[in-house]
């Protein structure tokens, strides 16, 4: 590696980075939260809404092709130190077919580790995001194989928010990648798979980041998280967004029919309709306030119940489950802001 490439990230010149699979920013939002100084010269995106929302939040309009179609010397005009990147998880799902480096949506990132030796200058540090399924992937085999041979050292993480005191389980599978002669801090980690953060840090906290697998760590980390209700809108901080699930058998009354003083407008778009809790109450996930876990939000909540993640009940019963009425907990949806839990 050359010299000036060294120094500029010692001289803590902001990094140049490429966001891959940007979709709505998430990666770039981490980026930002982690303090790093960095400036993301380029996001690479094929859907065209994404790529909206992406705008609205940063005022740049990702490239929007398919990243499958990039050359070398496209990646080199960026001369970037860094490249985060989120691919399709879809080919490794553990409910899919799991086709792995056979899905045609794994292409474009294998077409990515392709090209890092025909680039003049490779990046010096690569963070790669996907689901729990990739690590025994063969794309994942690939990914070390050619990292390993151009002299990257990885670590390698499965991590859940739970673990970070977000009562939201999503455990997913993370990779740094930082090529020689750079060093990771702690370097015990080096080339391991952990399925705890502590080792980030420099300890090996286990009370404070268990293994979330575990039943016994699990209970640990529940202790350190914090409640649900920490991650709601006030009501009257819920914004007029429109509603994007069918509440149509619910008119404009609440979900049962009535008008709801007490409820305000923002907040009945958001409203369970009656008809649905009554219909598919047992497939519900029901959380509270004082919960200290949600189970995974994904693109059909608002639109199917059951395991596409987790509704809240407004009102709190005796016996908190479905052994109390469900219609009387009055559930509602978490809206966009909460899932997101920013
Ligand atoms: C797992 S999501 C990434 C989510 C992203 N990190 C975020 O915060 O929204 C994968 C994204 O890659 C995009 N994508 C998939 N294949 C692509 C390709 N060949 N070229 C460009 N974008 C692609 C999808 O449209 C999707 O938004």
């Amino acid at each position: 590696m050359a010299e000036e490439e060294l120094q500029r990230i010692d001289e803590k010149k902001p990094w140049r980075v490429l966001e891959f699979y940007s979709g709505i920013g998430g990666m770039r939002y981490s980026l930002m939260a982690s303090g790093v100084v960095a400036e993301v010269v380029e996001a690479f995106e094929i859907n065209d809404s994404a790529n909206d929302v992406y705008q609205h939040n940063f005022k740049h309009r990702p490239y929007q092709g398919n990243i499958q179609s990039l050359t070398a010397v496209d990646l080199d005009k960026y001369n970037a130190d860094a490249w985060l990147l989120s691919p399709p998880c879809q080919p490794y799902t553990r409910q899919g077919l799991q086709k792995q480096s056979g899905d045609a949506r794994a292409f474009s990132f294998l077409r990515i580790l392709e090209l890092i030796p025909h680039t003049s200058k490779p990046p010096q540090m690569l963070f790669v995001e996907n689901v729990v399924g990739f690590e025994t992937s063969d794309t994942h085999m690939e990914m070390i194989d050619t990292l390993t041979k151009l002299d990257y050292v990885t670590q390698e993480f499965i991590l859940s928010p739970l673990q970070f005191g977000v009562p939201y389980s999503r455990p997913r599978y993370f990779c740094l990648a930082k090529r020689k002669p750079l060093p990771f801090k702690y370097q015990h980690s080096n080339n391991k798979l952990l399925w705890s953060p502590s080792l980030l840090y420099g300890c090996d906290d286990q009370v404070k980041f268990g293994k979330c697998e575990a039943e016994e760590g699990l209970d640990r980390l529940l202790q350190f998280c914090e409640p649900v209700e920490k991650f709601l809108e006030s009501a009257a901080h819920v914004d007029g967004e429109p509603s994007s699930f069918d509440d149509s058998e619910n008119g404009s009354k609440d979900c049962y029919g009535q008008e709801d003083d007490s409820v305000p407008d923002s907040v009945h778009q958001y409203l369970v309709p009656v008809s649905l809790i009554e219909r598919w109450g047992n497939a519900m996930d029901i959380v509270y306030p004082d919960s200290k876990r949600c189970c995974c939000f994904t693109k059909s909540y608002y639109r199917y119940v059951k395991g596409t993640g987790s509704l809240l009940a407004t009102v709190q019963p005796k016996i908190k489950g479905k052994e109390s009425c469900l219609k009387e907990q009055r559930l509602r949806y978490f809206t966009p802001r909460e899932f997101l839990f920013d």
